[in-house]
């Protein structure tokens, strides 16, 4: 039984802690805190094998690029865990294929299960295989969170504002889907900028994009940040021109799902339009990922897949009709922001300033 990973790693600041989390390793058992039933219901669901977490991916249980890199990572170790002893190497090799079909876009699931197959691959029994493949696993997940509290140091520094903002006043930003410690090992990424600001006491107000059609923002980031008392304002997608145009804001805060060597960034459906809003009222626009986001494998955001979801996701929620019966959709649920859109791209290696190949090479080369 390993409970290590119900709380953050002991030698972190209790200021670094939030009291969300959105997964809990147990050993022999995963849970997920059902991420489609909040802000109603706090639910765990309780999983101890691959496919029921590959099934949790896909439909939505956990997500966010990085906690589903972790999830899948344990999925992994789930196999090995309960695998029959006959032809347990089958067995796992099954779930690795199970895992990596559950979502196409973010590359965090990707980074994750070839980093539990470099480990597999050594594994000459399967009691070396369950042992080494769940230490893969709490360290895939340890080491995300730590990225996670470097990436807001590194934004503060890159904002200016990292020696306590010294006489700087508290800013305004706006951030789209949810990117917090339900989305991550915890803590946040574009999140946790946001949540660093607010204990240097430099945050004024979030405000916090609604996020059509799943609701990640009013659903998920409202909850964390009310939750945490952290100063949230919830708006309609549409009304991000207005708040802008307004003049408060100063920076545009979101994550991603997949970087790629050209600074090219896939996220949530509707950044890209942020992000052509931010450079018409010459407001900042940062991108803050984990480096395991970034895939310089790929040349530009073209070569991306993007997922497309049911059209049931625009035609309904929870069952009531919001369109006319059988209506034609188109529901990609990511976009792909280009680079020269972006003013920074913020991981826990460092930041980079008007990201372009010889940028990302710098860093991620
Ligand atoms: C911290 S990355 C979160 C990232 O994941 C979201 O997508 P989804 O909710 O569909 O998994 C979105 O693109 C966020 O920026």
């Amino acid at each position: 039984m390993n409970d290590s990973i119900k709380s953050p790693p002991s030698n972190l600041p209790p200021s670094h802690t939030t009291g969300t989390v959105a997964l809990r390793w147990h050993g022999s058992s995963l849970e997920l805190l059902d991420q489609r039933l909040l802000p109603v219901q706090e639910h765990w669901i309780t999983f101890e094998g691959a496919a029921g977490v590959a099934q949790s991916i896909r439909d939505m249980v956990v997500r966010g690029a990085p906690a589903i890199g972790i999830s899948a990572a344990y999925g992994v170790a789930l196999a090995a865990r309960h695998a029959g002893g006959g032809d347990w190497r089958a067995e796992v090799r099954q779930a690795f294929g199970e895992l990596a079909a559950s979502r196409p876009t973010a590359v965090n699931l990707f980074w994750a299960l070839q980093r539990m197959e470099r480990v597999f691959a050594c594994c000459n029994s399967l009691g070396e295989a369950q042992k080494r493949l769940e230490k893969e696993a709490v360290a895939i997940h340890q080491e995300d969170l730590a990225a996670n509290l470097a990436m807001a140091d590194h934004a503060l520094d890159a904002m200016g504002l990292s020696a306590g903002g010294g006489n700087a006043s508290p800013v305004s930003v706006l951030t789209h889907c949810n990117t917090g410690a339900l989305a991550t090992g915890g803590y946040g990424t574009a999140l946790g900028v946001i949540r660093r600001l607010h204990e240097k006491k430099l945050l004024k107000q979030v405000y916090a994009d609604e996020t059509r059609p799943w609701l990640q923002g009013s659903r998920l980031t409202a909850w964390e940040l009310v939750r945490d008392g952290i100063p949230v304002t919830l708006n309609a997608d549409g009304a991000a021109a207005a708040i802008l145009a307004a003049g408060e804001v100063r920076w545009i805060v979101v994550g991603a799902d997949r970087i790629t060597a050209n600074g090219d960034v896939a996220n949530k459906i509707g950044t890209y339009s942020l992000a052509v809003l931010a450079r018409h009222h010459k407001i900042g626009f940062m991108v803050v990922a984990p480096s395991s986001t970034v895939d310089m494998s790929l040349a530009s955001g073209a070569d991306i897949v993007i997922e497309e979801r049911d059209g049931s996701e625009l035609r309904e929620i929870r069952g009531i009709p919001l369109a006319p019966e059988g209506v034609s959709v188109f529901n990609p649920v990511f976009d792909v922001t280009p680079a020269n859109l972006i003013d920074l791209i913020v991981t826990e290696k460092g930041a980079v300033r008007n990201p372009n190949i010889t940028g990302m090479h710098k860093l991620f080369g």
